[in-house]
């Protein structure tokens, strides 16, 4: 197993590759959307929060990720000894028909395709995929973790309606017309994923690349109104069905699997990796269940990690675990702490469980 380091946009720089390696990781995983590019002064620390109005402005719906970008950052990243597993999400700009099931539909397939072709090209093969018309929304940030750090989580419900022009959780149309999203059913959902699978898993299987769904965070039964796809572990199983191929497989989030309200982690765990259907890893801690839940430092919450590990070295998984966020600390640099501190922690659990005989 690898132990890999996830990336926002702003921070695709050399200071952060640098971080990323002296953390001892060997692999990324990269935001390509912007979440912050609107708002990034409402969302100080590197955590995004937001409120009503989402994370803030999605990108160009013209601007398809080029390979000379992508590229380019694949090499750099290199240059500093690390290796792109995953770009983890599409832009709403560029998808947010699909998700809606709107006129522009086909249209938006067809760019979904021309991305996938292009990251396959440039050769990294994983896009994370998050299929969500609330997206990540209704977290709230508290100083909840061990010794009072700053951590995400939730304290209730979050099903304020969602304006027209937004979806996951981003604003792809600032001049839609007055009026909210209609609500739409579990069954509309999985239809449109099922459309999404049909179409694009034979281009991601040409390409060379695996798409992986990540559950619905957070993984309450509705949000802004909306249904979810994935909020109970054995949804997981449904998403997986709809398509044999590997290239289907999952962003497997151990936080958000630990706030779902059913099933048992551990199982669920042992099921998809002996699938083989877990592509990479977010390896994060929590306390308690949605709608109330708190993040924790790796060591502290109600997973035990090292039991995740076993279980993942015993069937045989030797693919990308990122700490994904973590509380951020109390001293100058709080992001980059916590990140360590995380890194840190799965570092030693890392070699511990690969040692074991
Ligand atoms: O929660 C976040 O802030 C993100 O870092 C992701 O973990 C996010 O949940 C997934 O990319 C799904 O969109």
């Amino acid at each position: 197993m690898k132990l890999g380091f996830g990336l926002y946009r702003h921070q695709l720089d050399a200071d952060h590759f640098r971080f990323a390696t002296q953390c001892g990781a060997s692999h990324l995983v990269v935001h390509w959307v912007d979440y912050f590019r609107s708002s990034r002064d409402n969302q100080p620390g590197d955590q995004p929060i937001g409120n009503d109005s989402g994370w803030g402005l999605a990108g160009d719906p013209d601007k398809l990720w080029s390979f000379e970008e992508l590229s380019a950052v694949k090499e750099e990243a290199a240059s500093h000894g690390l290796q792109i597993e995953a770009i983890e999400n599409f832009d709403p700009a560029h998808w947010h028909d699909v998700l809606l099931d709107g006129p522009k539909k086909l249209e938006q397939f067809e760019k979904l395709k021309t991305i996938i072709r292009t990251v396959g090209r440039v050769g990294i093969p994983t896009i994370g995929y998050n299929f969500s018309i609330a997206g990540v929304a209704g977290r709230i940030k508290g100083p909840t973790a061990r010794g009072g750090a700053e951590a995400v989580g939730m304290e209730n419900p979050y099903d304020t309606p969602i304006p027209n022009g937004m979806v996951w959780n981003m604003v792809y149309d600032r001049h839609a017309p007055p009026g909210n999203l209609l609500t739409i059913t579990p069954e509309e959902l999985w239809q449109r994923h099922g459309e999404f699978l049909d179409v694009l898993m034979p281009v991601a299987e040409e390409a060379g690349v695996t798409l992986a769904l990540h559950p619905d965070d957070p993984p309450t039964p509705t949000l802004r109104g909306q249904p979810r796809l994935v909020n109970q572990p054995h949804l997981y199983q449904r998403a997986i069905d709809r398509h044999s191929s590997t290239r289907n497989a999952l962003e497997f989030c151990l936080g958000t699997l630990a706030e779902m309200t059913d099933g048992d982690l551990y199982e669920a765990v042992d099921n998809y990796s002996r699938q083989n259907r877990v592509a990479y890893v977010h390896f994060r801690n929590v306390r308690g269940k949605v709608p109330h839940y708190c993040e924790t430092f790796v060591d502290e919450g109600d997973i035990d990690m090292l039991r995740v590990l076993r279980i993942l070295k015993g069937n045989g998984f030797e693919g990308v675990l990122i700490p994904d966020h973590a509380p951020q600390m109390t001293c100058a640099a709080p992001w980059h702490s916590g990140m360590a501190f995380a890194c840190g922690w799965m570092k030693a659990a890392l070699q511990s469980v690969e040692n074991d005989r």
